[in-house]
């Protein structure tokens, strides 16, 4: 299916893992038996039960569960803080486990996939700090009156998570949700519905009240029945732009704040007196992690004409020696992608253009990785969000000319600029319209810096200080030191 045929051998991560929720992990081995619902602190299999689905393992196409879609949950607010420190030191320790349940369910490499899990513990470390230093303001008034305002938690939030990042989207969402003392419910995506529950498992064992997080398995139904469910006050969803619509009309019937993480087409700007080496790498950065399945991908690279060919020479070169194949083998670096219809989406993209533009280098069976060189703003490649290992370069002469091109688009959650020239680095990334800018690098995510789009790509922000702003509303309070002055 979505591998070389032939069984991979047993990595030594693999062969030195216990089979604790699992029988085995290893290419063609792994299977989930348990119920992957969680309510009230455990794995249930719930008497809502709405059909089952199957989810697969992209590397091999082997059913690796069948679970049972759900609509209840079960919610319940403590008002304690849950203790986050504990849940990130449990994750660092379990660390190979849930990367490896991770790589096989999404077809991430091991590598990448250990990464994913270092800034899911580091969100929940960061957000157990930010905890105690939540406060609101002291607001003195005329005649020793005062005010004060207070952070309070909104209530049970929905968290909906895309397939490219389930374990760390989890964490993104619940962390920030937790330490703002609310409930959460999160939704994965059916397609990769494993890890959350290893999460709600380490929540559980970490001291959180059992019903504080909560998974509930489903795809659109059950998705849609959560966001218009009168007890949540919050959605927070990471996917697609024509699902992000339907999540805002929906909540904006219950006038429900909503955080949208949604796609993108973002530009990377490569100019002629930038580091070389760290362009090229900034640009596979840019273009291959998760098989290219990363929303703020910086799919079209703007390289200034005079360094093209060197460029675009170095980039063929380097993208060459891409370590592709069974993605849980150590020095893998590119697995599949999340399934055959999504291949075949990405094909259809690679198909069109290469009849405008010089492409290579390309593989068949399940792994693809593509440059288009010599690429046009009018070709489809250029302007749709493809979501594969496919970098489109375009070339560019004058600053203002690539400004302009680059905002061209109804996206806007990322971009990036390679320059040696301060002043331009700062100047372009002030111009971009983009949520989340990168100057000299590209897709780092450190949890101190807050991560999201603008147009259509979405609202709202996660990761950062600010993020406690989304998960808390404000009340103020308003105290009278002397009499009443009444107007009556
Ligand atoms: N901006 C970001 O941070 C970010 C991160 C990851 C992925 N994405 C985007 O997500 C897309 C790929 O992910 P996907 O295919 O899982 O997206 P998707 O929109 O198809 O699905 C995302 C989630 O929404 C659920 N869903 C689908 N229809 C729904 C409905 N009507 N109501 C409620 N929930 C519904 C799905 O079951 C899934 O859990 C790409 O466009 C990518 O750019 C964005
Ligand atoms: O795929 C896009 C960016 C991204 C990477 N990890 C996460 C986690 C949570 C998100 O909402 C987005 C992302």
């Amino acid at each position: 299916m979505f591998l070389r045929a032939g069984r991979a051998a047993l990595s030594p991560l693999v062969r030195s893992l216990q089979p604790s929720p699992v029988a085995a992990m290893s290419t063609g081995t792994f299977v989930v038996s348990q119920p992957l619902n969680y309510r009230g602190g455990a794995r249930v299999e719930p008497a809502d039960a709405s059909g089952t689905e199957k989810a697969f393992e992209p590397a091999t196409g082997r059913v690796i569960a069948t679970f049972t879609s759900a609509f209840k949950y079960g919610v319940k607010l403590h008002g304690a803080l849950p203790n986050l420190l504990e849940g990130c030191r449990i994750i660092r320790d379990r660390e190979d486990e849930i990367a490896a349940v991770e790589c096989i369910n999404n077809g991430k490499s091991i590598f990448e996939a250990r990464l994913d899990i270092d800034t899911s513990w580091q969100c929940l470390e960061y957000y157990a700090g930010l905890a105690a230093s939540m406060a609101g303001e002291h607001i003195q008034l005329p005649g020793g009156s005062f005010g004060y305002t207070r952070r309070e938690p909104l209530g049970v939030c929905v968290g909906i998570g895309a397939w490219n990042y389930p374990f760390q989207i989890a964490s993104w969402k619940s962390a920030p949700a937790l330490a703002c003392g609310n409930a959460m419910v999160f939704k994965p995506s059916p397609f990769t519905p494993v890890s959350a529950l290893l999460l709600a498992e380490i929540y559980t064992e970490a001291g959180v009240p059992p019903g504080l997080f909560n998974v509930v398995q489903g795809g659109a139904a059950t998705g849609q029945f959560l966001c218009q469910h009168h007890d949540v006050a919050k959605v927070s969803f990471t996917g697609s732009v024509p699902t992000g619509m339907k999540i805002m009309e929906m909540s904006a019937k219950g006038i429900k704040p909503v955080t949208l993480e949604l796609g993108g087409k973002s530009p990377l700007i490569i100019f002629s007196d930038c580091d070389m080496n760290n362009a090229v790498k900034g640009a596979l950065m840019a273009n291959f992690l998760t098989q290219g399945q990363v929303c703020c991908n910086g799919t079209r690279v703007f390289v200034q004409k005079e360094i093209l060919d060197k460029f675009t020479e170095e980039v063929v070169k380097q993208t060459q020696r891409i370590k592709i194949g069974d993605p849980l083998l150590e020095d893998t670096r590119m697995g599949p992608l999340i399934n055959r219809p999504h291949l075949e989406r990405v094909l259809g993209f690679v198909k069109v253009a290469k009849d405008g533009a010089h492409c290579g280098p390309s593989y068949s069976g399940g792994f693809i990785l593509m440059f288009a060189a010599n690429c046009r703003d009018d070709m489809t490649c250029v302007k749709e969000e493809i979501f594969g290992p496919v970098m489109s370069i375009l070339s560019f002469d004058t600053e203002a000319e690539v400004l302009e091109r680059a905002n061209d688009t109804t996206f806007g959650l990322a971009a990036g600029v390679f320059t040696r020239d301060i002043q331009r680095a700062h100047r372009v990334v002030a111009e971009l319209q983009a949520g989340t800018c990168f100057i000299n690098n590209y897709n780092v995510s450190p949890v101190e810096l807050p991560f999201g789009g603008y147009k259509k790509s979405g609202f709202g922000r996660e990761n950062g200080r600010v993020t406690i702003e989304y998960y808390s509303q404000l009340k103020t309070v308003c105290v009278e030191m002397g009499d009443v002055e009444s107007a009556f």
